[in-house]
């Protein structure tokens, strides 16, 4: 699909456990918790996150927000190293300013769905794995026929461009394929910019 792009094994060994070393110190400030949809349903998927804002969901809707909903305090700082992989990989001239964190456990999995909370569309979202494998499903904005790519541990991939909007979602997570997680599971972390466009000019 044209925007949609795939660095398998982006990440060397090194530079996930580096980088989940990171994410876990993060977790400390800002503990994984399970939102809610805004109809009150639970996620499968637990949450946290890092940067300037993080994509929350409650009885109040979706949205961004700078600070933890269960905690009160601002998210931890995204890591140096994701902000070198966003603008190495996508070239964007700006940084992200939000990262969400997603821990996918036993049954975990995250229905098709499309990133539309952002405030500027025309910036890709680029998503690491880590830990076990996973089935991601895509298709095109307006419908037609899904593909699945599977996304192992270390690798990037990016909605860009005419896939920014793709629907896409996580069928399944194939336990036990990575012992990089401790306690097992799948975390993959989405960096995107979610505040205002910069002003041009
Ligand atoms: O876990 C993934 O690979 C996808 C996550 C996702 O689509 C999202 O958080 O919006
Ligand atoms: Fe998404």
């Amino acid at each position: 699909m044209e925007g949609f792009r795939f660095w398998p094994g982006a990440l060397s060994a090194s530079g996930q456990a580096a980088l989940l070393a990171e994410v876990l110190a993060a977790v400390e400030q800002a503990p994984f918790y399970r939102p809610v949809t805004p109809g009150g349903r639970p996620f499968s998927v637990e949450m946290t996150g890092m940067g300037p804002l993080a994509w929350v969901s409650d009885r109040a809707g979706y949205r961004y927000q700078p600070t933890h909903p269960a905690t009160g305090a601002p998210w931890p700082p995204m890591p140096e190293r994701l902000l070198d992989l966003w603008s190495d990989l996508t070239g964007w001239p700006e940084p992200p300013d939000a990262c969400l964190v997603n821990l996918y456990r036993g049954p975990a999995k995250m229905g098709l769905h499309q990133d539309l909370d952002e405030q500027d569309h025309s910036a890709p979202v680029l998503s690491v794995s880590l830990g076990d494998a996973a089935v991601f499903r895509i298709g095109a904005a307006g419908g037609g026929p899904t593909r699945t790519v599977r996304l192992a541990s270390g690798d990037v991939c990016a909605l860009t461009g005419p896939a920014r909007l793709a629907r896409h979602g996580i069928d399944r997570v194939i336990a036990g394929s990575s012992t990089l997680v401790p306690g097992g599971g799948r975390i993959n972390l989405t960096l995107r910019k979610a505040g205002p466009a910069s002003r041009q000019t």
